[in-house]
């Protein structure tokens, strides 16, 4: 990209505090609309969550309790969770996604084992666990989660909110309990390709389809998570170089990848 342009992109809005609000206020419908249009053909299934790769979150298969709680927020149509099941017997996911077409499509999938996981409709960034219907969250309580999978799900909730859904999640945990992170980080070829007119303030965009899209930097997410009371195990810059040689393209994708814990003297 040019870098006059570039540069432009990266310090005008050209999204309109009305349009910004409208956006955050529309989220959920924005990504109703996206599973409506795309069913389960749009995310690919992430077999790296639980290996020992620089990708991976070791901790959920090195943990032997005899049934590990598993949290998927904003699981989309569970393309991490279904393979976490797949390759950790021990491991009950108790899925959510504010996206009842998401959850429709995990529900009516022929891997969808309800002795093994509960998928629902749960906004966790405007309500708290207790206001949702017992019914519809089945046995998911507060401080009873050993681990929340945070993958690629912060980028897409406007930053005003990041400090509300962190609480939840954070009150979900039992004391020791993780939140596992994947998200954008600030760099990311999809932030550079992002024109100002799609700019809504520093780090954060709106997509052609009106979805959110916030980039991460090691210091805003250090922050955001010690203002909840987690305690940083690491954060980590993840570079991938991804090659398309039919296009003869490289792409530089950069992600950030973290472990948080809550203090285990928090009961
Ligand atoms: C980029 S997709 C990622 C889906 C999935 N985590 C994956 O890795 O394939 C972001 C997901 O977050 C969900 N989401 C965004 N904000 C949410 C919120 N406040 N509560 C629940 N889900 C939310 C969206 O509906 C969407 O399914």
């Amino acid at each position: 990209m040019d870098p006059d342009l570039y540069r432009s992109a990266q310090t005008q809005s050209g999204v309109s505090p009305f349009w910004a609000q409208k956006y955050s206020n529309d989220a959920s419908k924005n990504w109703e609309k996206f599973y409506k249009r795309n069913s389960t053909n749009f995310f690919k299934d992430r077999h790296w969550t639980s290996t020992e790769s620089t990708d991976g979150f070791p901790c959920l298969a090195e943990h032997k309790d005899d049934r590990t709680v598993v949290v998927e927020a904003g699981c989309g149509v569970a393309n991490c969770a279904f393979p976490l099941l797949d390759t950790n017997p021990n491991i009950f996911v108790h899925a959510f996604d504010f996206a009842p077409t998401a959850i429709e499509l995990i529900k009516s999938n022929g891997r969808y084992d309800e002795d093994r996981m509960n998928a629902f409709v749960w906004d966790f960034c405007t309500q708290p666990l207790s206001e949702v219907d017992r019914e519809t969250r089945g046995s998911l309580e507060s401080g009873e989660v050993d681990f929340c999978l945070l993958v690629f799900v912060l980028s897409a909730v406007p930053p005003a909110k990041h400090a509300s859904g962190l609480r939840n999640l954070y009150n979900l945990l039992k004391p020791g309990g993780k939140v596992l992170f994947r998200d954008y980080a600030t760099g990311d070829l999809a932030q550079n390709r992002f024109s100002c007119k799609n700019r809504i303030d520093e780090n954060y965009y709106v997509r052609q389809d009106r979805t959110l899209s916030f980039f991460f930097s090691e210091e805003e997410l250090r922050s955001c998570m010690a203002e909840i009371g987690f305690e940083e195990i690491y954060v980590r810059r993840v570079q991938r170089i991804i090659e398309n040689r039919k296009e003869k393209l490289k792409m530089n994708r950069v992600f950030l990848q973290a472990e948080f814990g809550k203090p285990r003297t928090d009961q």
